[in-house]
């Protein structure tokens, strides 16, 4: 069974709107007084996360911008991977080929992120992807935002790194994600839960696709679970 737990943000302890669910932190709180491990992993920032571990009463140890920075506790090296400026020049082009069609493409907190870029939905991910289909980077589209990242740069390989300075392996985690971002640490937990609103490719990646969405159906997983 699992003795520890990575989860994602928002579309697994929140709504599709983001808000966040009251039992999925109950069931948080729970497991964080039971000396159990959490690793918060999300696309947001690492600040946005700060407030959220603080809030939640986790030790602050995450991985922010899909696994571009990632850190052990409130005090730990703040590790930082990818390379922004690749990033940044990918989103100049699309903005380029795509602003004067009208396409609003709105940075996400561009100047609290230190690895990837991320933007409004304005265009569909498949055209971005066309785009830059000749640039080293990912277009991520995570149902909240689009992201571009370095290849490589993913949850799951800020998992692994997390994982041994926590001196833990990946399969000792529950792992509750709900979109493509968060496939490389499904595939890496010893048990992995999505709720029911989670994307095909998620689903197919978890071992179990619980009954309710959203972070009821992630409160679901860690009452069953840890
Ligand atoms: O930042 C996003 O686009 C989505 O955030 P998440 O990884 O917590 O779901
Ligand atoms: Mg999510």
């Amino acid at each position: 069974m699992p003795r520890a737990l990575i989860t994602d943000i928002d579309g697994t302890l929140t709504d599709d709107r983001r808000r966040l669910s009251t039992e999925a932190v109950d069931e948080l709180r729970r497991i964080i007084d039971a000396e159990i491990p959490v690793i918060l992993a999300s696309g947001n920032t690492l600040c946005f996360l700060d407030a959220f571990s603080h809030m939640i009463g986790t030790d602050g140890t995450i991985i922010a911008e899909n696994g571009g920075v990632y850190r052990l506790g409130y005090l730990g090296e703040k590790h930082i991977a990818g390379d922004q400026e690749v990033c940044l020049a990918a989103y100049q082009k699309v903005v380029d080929e795509l602003r004067p069609k009208g396409d609003d493409l709105r940075l996400f907190s561009s100047r609290y992120r230190d690895s990837d870029i991320a933007f409004s939905r304005d265009a569909p991910a498949a055209l971005i992807k066309e785009i830059l289909k000749d640039m080293p980077v990912e277009v991520i589209d995570t149902g909240f935002a689009i992201h571009l990242q370095i290849p490589g740069v993913t949850k799951g390989a800020a998992f692994e790194k997390l994982a041994a300075e926590m001196g833990l392996a990946p399969a000792d985690f529950l792992a509750a994600g709900d979109s493509v971002n968060d496939v490389s640490m499904l595939k890496l937990g010893g048990i992995s839960v999505v709720p029911a609103n989670a994307s095909p490719e998620a689903k197919e990646a978890a071992d179990h696709v619980m009954e309710r969405s959203f972070g009821e159906g992630t409160a679901d997983a860690l009452r069953k679970y840890l």
